[in-house]
């Protein structure tokens, strides 16, 4: 059996940082959107190969992407191990190779590693469940904060560690730069950073919420905003003149998409996204960068990480 799933990058439009609880985790008033770059995951059975213990992951292969682990430190890999773990029945299993086709930058603060998570616990699903879609939420924030809001997209709020997640109500489609980087930033590493700054945390979302409902690009670009910027910035000071050329060249607005080194800039057309883009990679800075709109899907069944084809 051949199963590929896929699953979008996120942005955080609004990212704010509370204090970090006892657990290490910081308390987030944050609001996910995905948008349209991805990654997809293909689940192959390996049908003459049975598995009584231990992982049933054999194999995981990545294209598209350095730096990616090959190993079961791959948040693929630990996916497929924690929902088999969730099985009523414990008969053994025909192993399996897990392939990683990426497109969403790595260590971008883009949610690649989750996506990739959320895209196996869809395929897994569709091989062995299903499980409910209460036990795919339960194991995806074992997983990482950002794995829940991966697995069902669109544009949500999110609090707690980002795991509590509720829908947002927007209007049309946001058009969107994304600045991408040589090298990636740890996220644990920016959130201690950002401990020792220690900037104001902005947990009000309700002018955001309320620009989303315009559909009015300037003005939803007005209230983009994320706590880890100083954090962000400090760790990678050239960031700060990428953040400047997209605004120079025409964005609405520019923001350090979750904990970076991402950047992400809000255009008012997909004609305008084009020429921001085209600066940002004349101006010689960026490792890449993508026109992309978001919300990604306009389909209910494709808003999150959801399954592409299965094959026998
Ligand atoms: C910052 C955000 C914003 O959406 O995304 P990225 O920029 O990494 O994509 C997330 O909060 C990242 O989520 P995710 O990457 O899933 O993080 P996790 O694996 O759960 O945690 C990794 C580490 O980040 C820190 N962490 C994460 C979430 C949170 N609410 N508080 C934290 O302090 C902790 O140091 C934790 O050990
Ligand atoms: N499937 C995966 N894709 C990308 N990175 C992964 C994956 N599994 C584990 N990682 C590790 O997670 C780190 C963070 O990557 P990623 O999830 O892309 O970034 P971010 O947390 O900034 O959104 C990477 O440096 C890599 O070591």
């Amino acid at each position: 059996m051949k199963i590929t799933a896929k699953a979008w990058a996120k942005t955080n439009l609004h990212l704010g940082v509370g204090p970090a609880r006892d657990d290490g985790f910081h308390e987030l008033m944050t609001v996910f959107q995905t948008i349209d770059l991805f990654d997809t995951v293909t689940l192959t059975t390996l049908d003459e190969e049975l598995v009584e213990e231990g992982s049933v992951v054999k194999q995981l292969s990545v294209t598209g992407a350095r730096g990616v682990p090959e190993d079961a430190s791959n948040l693929a890999w630990r996916a497929v191990d924690a929902l088999v773990k969730r099985r009523a029945e414990k008969t053994p299993l025909p192993a399996v190779s897990l392939h990683i086709a990426k497109g969403i930058p790595v260590a971008g603060g883009m949610a690649g590693g989750s996506a990739d998570a959320a895209a196996t616990l869809r395929a897994v699903d569709a091989w062995i469940g299903p499980f409910g879609e209460d036990t795919l939420l339960e194991v995806a924030a074992e997983l990482g904060s950002d794995v829940p809001f991966c697995l069902l997209g669109g544009t949500m709020r999110g609090t707690g560690r980002g795991e509590q997640l509720v829908d947002m109500l927007t209007r049309g489609k946001l058009h969107w730069v994304v600045a991408a980087m040589a090298h990636g930033l740890s996220t644990p590493e920016v959130f201690k950073k950002h401990d020792e700054l220690n900037p104001e945390s902005h947990m009000d979302i309700s002018d955001l919420s309320a620009a989303l409902l315009t559909g009015n690009t300037a003005e939803v670009g007005q209230w983009l905003h994320n706590d880890l910027t100083s954090a962000a910035l400090s760790l990678r000071p050239e960031l700060r003149s990428v953040l400047q050329e997209g605004i120079r060249s025409g964005a609405h607005a520019g923001i350090v998409s979750g904990s970076g080194p991402t950047t992400v800039f809000l255009c008012e057309s997909e004609h305008k996204a084009q020429d921001v883009k085209e600066a940002l990679i004349d101006a010689g800075q960026v490792y890449a960068a993508y026109t992309a709109t978001g919300p990604a899907a306009s389909t209910a069944d494709q808003r999150g990480a959801h399954i592409l084809t299965v094959s026998q």
